[in-house]
């Protein structure tokens, strides 16, 4: 068994092999818990898991989850020019995988939310009726980040018929497990326990009941919660930055502010979300089918007996021209973006650490 303090936080003996060499340049394995703006919080080994405040201005777009080297501080702050020696992120290792949504600008950058995620959890609450469309968004973009999906439909307490919605979203997410609890009533959770891998995070939108889901599963008040909203049971953005939790029974937990738009940026994601599609069209006479006016539809065919509801084509439409719309911003942009995002910030702003590269790149 490999023995480390961080892993509890997630560290691997791969990840320990792979950081050798910033090792023996002196600097600290850690992992982000949270980020505000130019500073991180980073769970280290020292030797027992501490928390320590760093500046990350020396890296590119650091986020909640990501395995860091830390440039910790001599003790006597010699030959640093603050007057308050302060620890530094000098470099972020490959991620394994990331939640990366369009970013709130204008532009085609793309903002990630969670890095080194296994499963995505995604919550919706059973207080009011789902809506699908949203649902499908979230599962591309689940999709994308090369974590598995799991929609979790939550506060089951508060309604009518669970299980019927539970049918209506399973229908939505082909091959994903949809499942039903209610951190109110405590029901539910060891499923969802038996799903979650070393690392996941929980995302959805405001009021769906996350930050009540991560209390409970920590078995802890970790996170603030409050009313929704008796109106219409939206949610008042409690959770304003993510943060990552190492739970009792082993693994990670990220949670997350409610998201008001999940912009997808990309990606093979959503046909991955709509896989019964792709297979259809697979089935088309004609390999280019336009699912127009062609002879020999599959797609067609199957909106016609039903077999593919009208709603679901029409919601994949959408996505996929919003993804194209993303692509036409600027491909070559957008593949820089991305090489950026994926690509490893070892460079040591200051200089004195060699660049390093992982062994394993996710796309
Ligand atoms: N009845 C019931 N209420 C719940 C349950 N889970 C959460 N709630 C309530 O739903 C409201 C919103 O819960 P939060 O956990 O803050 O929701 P959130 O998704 O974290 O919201 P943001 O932090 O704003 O993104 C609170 O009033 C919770 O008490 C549940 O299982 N049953
Ligand atoms: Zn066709």
């Amino acid at each position: 068994m490999f023995a480390h303090p961080l892993v509890a936080y997630g560290w691997t003996a791969e990840l320990d092999e792979e950081f050798a060499p910033l090792a023996e340049a002196g600097l600290q394995a850690g992992r982000i818990t949270r980020v505000d703006r130019g500073r991180a919080d980073v769970v280290l080994a020292d030797p027992d898991p501490r928390v320590v405040r760093a500046d990350t201005r020396l890296v590119d777009g650091p986020c909640t989850g990501d395995w860091v080297a830390v440039d910790l501080p001599p003790a006597s702050g010699r030959g640093y020019p603050h007057a308050e020696p302060m620890a530094a992120v000098a470099a972020v290792l490959e991620r394994r995988t990331a939640i990366v949504r369009k970013g709130a600008s204008k532009n085609s950058e793309g903002q990630a939310l969670a890095a080194n995620v296994d499963t995505v959890l995604i919550a919706v609450s059973l207080a009011t009726d789902p809506d699908l469309g949203r649902i499908e968004r979230f599962l591309a973009l689940a999709h994308e980040s090369g974590a598995a999906p799991v929609v979790v439909l939550t506060k089951a307490d508060l309604a009518g018929d669970a299980e019927f919605v539970r049918e209506d979203v399973e229908r939505v997410a082909p091959g994903i497990p949809v499942l039903v609890v209610s951190a109110e009533a405590g029901t539910g959770l060891d499923v969802l326990r038996a799903c979650m891998g070393r690392t996941s995070v929980l995302i959805g939108q405001s009021g769906a009941g996350k930050s009540t889901l991560t209390n409970a599963l920590t078995g802890d008040q970790v996170m603030v919660v409050q009313q929704t909203r008796d109106s219409d049971q939206k949610g008042r953005h409690t959770t304003t930055t993510r943060e990552l939790f190492a739970l009792p029974g082993g693994g990670v937990l990220i949670d997350t502010p409610g998201l008001r738009s999940v912009g997808l940026y990309g990606g093979e994601g959503l046909q991955r979300a709509f896989g019964e599609i792709e297979e259809l069209a697979d089935r088309c006479r004609f390999p280019d089918c336009a699912h127009g006016t062609e002879p020999g539809c599959a797609v067609r065919a199957a909106l016609a007996d039903g077999t593919l509801a009208q709603r679901r084509w029409e919601s994949y439409l959408k996505l996929q021209r919003e993804n194209e719309w993303i692509a036409s911003r600027s491909d070559a942009r957008v593949a820089a973006d991305r090489e950026r995002l994926w690509k490893q910030r070892t460079k040591d702003a200051r200089g004195n650490i060699r660049p390093w590269h992982g062994s394993r790149n996710p796309r």
